[in-house]
């Protein structure tokens, strides 16, 4: 009978291209068995597996059942370059594969093997719709093995967070999965020293071990994310003199000017009080309750109040939601971070600005770096279409190595010559005529932008010209599966943030094929190239016909690292055409220069995040004190 597993006789050394070639040849003789069978023989292999976990043999057997339970379910079998790409997870590695080309299914084949030893595997993604919509797709795969598969989401209660992580499979976002580690850390409280007693102590974890965990979209997970470290809140500090504070410092700081008053750090994100700023503030007005805090205190709060006013935009760094709070905008995937504040004061000083209820500044309880988070786990595997450039990083971080598996067909995706306007509106100009000319033709068009108000930019352009488009953007999020799934049609026009530039399989119409696919319009060059490389990536997948182009200008957010004065000179040197066009040659240098220039930068950042989280964790293992617990005395 097909369905009983036979050892492979000689086995080693194998190439993940002829282990691809023998899995997809075992999935075929078990196309005959029934879907019982199936998941006799998984079941019987999956015991087998925890008393002999390196057999290759049995590895290579899972495999071809899990592909096998793909054709039943999906109609299709996974390609051998799947097959490879999952073979190289399953053993610990970090796989580049193109956008496009199916990582969602290969994902099937490492997470069912090592869920298959009942310790638990962890499947984390960028954001909460991918992980929803992939343990929904995927969980008829799994449940067709007898495995079972969870999805951990942000409303959810403990219990059910615990039932999720008792599955053999568990879905959910990496940060989720961080802040459950760290509320698991609350519970148990310290582990030494006298420490006070934690909300909620002698509750039960909602995770187990940290087993297996294969991230998806690794470089926005493992690097984008890992800038700041995952943070929760402790009891608050009195509210009343913090209301008074941040309320007279926004009033105070409208009366600033800038150069003479203070000067605005446009890298660093941070304002300083000139000599005469300071002057200034001193001999502001101050109610009897402000009058209570050192001079110190209130050059800070200004200074905070500054950056809320002149650093921080509406719309594109926050929003401010239907209940009156700030929700902060996460710049690299243009979703709401929900829960998530500013520190040192800062959050509030946008409400003031905002002219909301203050809500109270809270201290910290536990935090942990999302490095130190997925180096917990005994195995960890990665896979996204962007990794490459940041091999040395993964390897450094994580101890990840990374490998590029080559795409299924050759790729039709086609890049047109970038474009470069004086400014913003010659732009969204530009943009308006690109998109009829491509929807004339029948060709659906992905606008990307890099904020909700640059977006909102665009759609006012669009509809001038009498286009119409949907809309997705943070403040949106409701409707993101419907205008994906409508996003391929003929002549659609989608304008969208980065919530669609990274993960969204936009599915085309047979039509839309022949007419020359998806075309993306690029409107920003984003800080971080990987993020740019992915919004491309939603035009020409599996070997589809798609187009891209970027269209940039000298007012985009990029460029705004360089300082006005500095942009103003630019502008004074361009030679633009009638149409406000400058010859891109010339001038998209600049624009791949500044982008190399933020990439070093917050490089370092994270390195010097994990620098100093290595030095506190082996000071906290050499007292025998939990380093995620922030009350312990250190
Ligand atoms: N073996 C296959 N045969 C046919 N279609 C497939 C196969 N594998 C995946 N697909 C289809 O390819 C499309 C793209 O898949 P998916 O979204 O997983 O790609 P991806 O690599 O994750 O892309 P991205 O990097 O943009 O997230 C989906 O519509 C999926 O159903």
């Amino acid at each position: 009978m097909t369905a009983v597993y036979q050892p492979i006789a000689r086995l080693l050394p194998l190439s993940a291209r002829a282990v691809g070639t023998i899995v997809l040849r075992r999935s075929r003789e078990l196309a005959d068995c029934s879907d019982t069978e199936l998941g006799d023989l998984a079941r019987s292999v999956r015991w087998q597996l925890r008393e002999r976990p390196g057999s290759s043999s049995l590895r290579i057997e899972t495999f071809a059942v899990v592909a096998s339970a793909i054709r039943r379910v999906f109609g299709f079998e996974p390609y051998g370059v799947q097959i490879r790409g999952g073979w190289q997870m399953s053993s610990g590695r970090l796989v580049e594969m193109q956008t496009g080309e199916g990582k969602t299914i290969t994902a099937l084949l490492p997470a069912a093997f090592h869920g298959s030893f009942g310790r638990g595997c962890h499947v984390a993604t960028a954001n909460d719709y991918l992980a929803e919509r992939d343990a929904d797709e995927m969980g008829p795969v799994f449940r067709m093995l007898g495995l079972s598969v969870g999805c951990v989401r942000e409303d959810m209660s403990d219990d059910d967070r615990r039932t999720a992580y008792h599955c053999d499979v568990t879905y959910g976002t990496g940060k989720e999965m961080g802040f459950d580690f760290l509320r698991d850390c609350l519970k148990r409280g310290p582990q030494s020293g006298d420490a006070i007693a934690p909300i909620g102590v002698n509750e039960l974890p909602v995770q187990r071990e940290h087993y297996f965990a294969l991230v998806d979209e690794a470089d926005s997970v493992l690097l984008d994310e890992a800038r700041t470290p995952l943070v929760i809140a402790g009891p608050p500090d009195d509210n009343r003199t913090e209301e008074t504070l941040r309320h007279w410092a926004d009033s105070t700081c409208r009366n600033l000017e800038p150069q003479r008053d203070f000067v605005i750090e446009a890298k660093k994100r941070s304002v300083e009080l000139t000599d005469a700023g300071c002057r200034r503030v001193t001999l502001t007005a101050r109610s009897a309750s402000a009058r209570l805090f050192p001079v110190e205190q209130l050059f800070s709060a200004v200074e905070t109040a500054l950056v809320a006013r002149h650093v921080f935009v509406r719309d594109r760094d926050y929003i401010v939601n239907e209940q009156g709070e700030v929700e902060i905008i996460d710049l690299s995937t243009g979703r709401r971070r929900v829960g998530s504040r500013w520190q040192e004061g800062l959050h509030q000083a946008v409400e003031a600005k905002e002219k909301l209820v203050i809500s109270a500044d809270s201290t910290t309880s536990a935090r942990v770096t999302i490095q130190s988070y997925f180096r917990r786990y005994r195995h960890l595997a990665g896979m996204t279409g962007t990794a490459m450039s940041a091999k040395l990083e993964f390897q450094k971080t994580y101890r990840l190595r990374t490998c590029s598996i080559p795409t299924h067909r050759p790729s039709r995706r086609v890049a047109r010559p970038t474009r470069v306007f004086i400014d913003a509106a010659a732009k969204c100009r530009a943009i308006a005529d690109e998109t009829q000319t491509m929807i004339e033709s029948g060709r659906p068009v992905l606008i990307g932008t890099p904020s909700v108000e640059a977006s909102e930019l665009v759609a006012a352009a669009l509809s001038e010209a009498g286009i119409v488009f949907s809309l997705l953007h943070a403040r949106r999020d409701d409707v993101e599966a419907e205008i994906v799934a409508a996003a391929g049609q003929a002549s659609r026009v989608t304008v969208a943030t980065n919530m669609a530039g990274r993960g969204t399989d936009i599915r085309l119409e047979d039509s839309v094929k022949s007419a020359g696919g998806l075309h993306v319009i690029a409107t920003e060059r984003h800080a971080s190239g990987r993020v740019d490389r992915q919004l491309v990536g939603r035009a020409g997948r599996q070997g589809d016909p798609g187009t891209f182009r970027f269209v940039l200008s000298l007012d985009d957010e990029l460029l705004h690292r360089l300082g006005s004065a500095r942009i103003a000179q630019l502008k004074r040197m361009a030679r633009p055409d009638a149409h406000g066009e400058l010859r891109a040659d010339r001038w998209e240098k600049l624009f791949l220069r500044t982008q190399a220039r933020i990439e070093r930068r917050d490089r370092k950042q994270r390195a010097m995040l994990l620098k100093s989280e290595t030095k506190s964790l082996a000071a906290c293992e050499r007292m025998g004190i939990d380093p995620n617990l922030e009350w312990c005395d250190l």
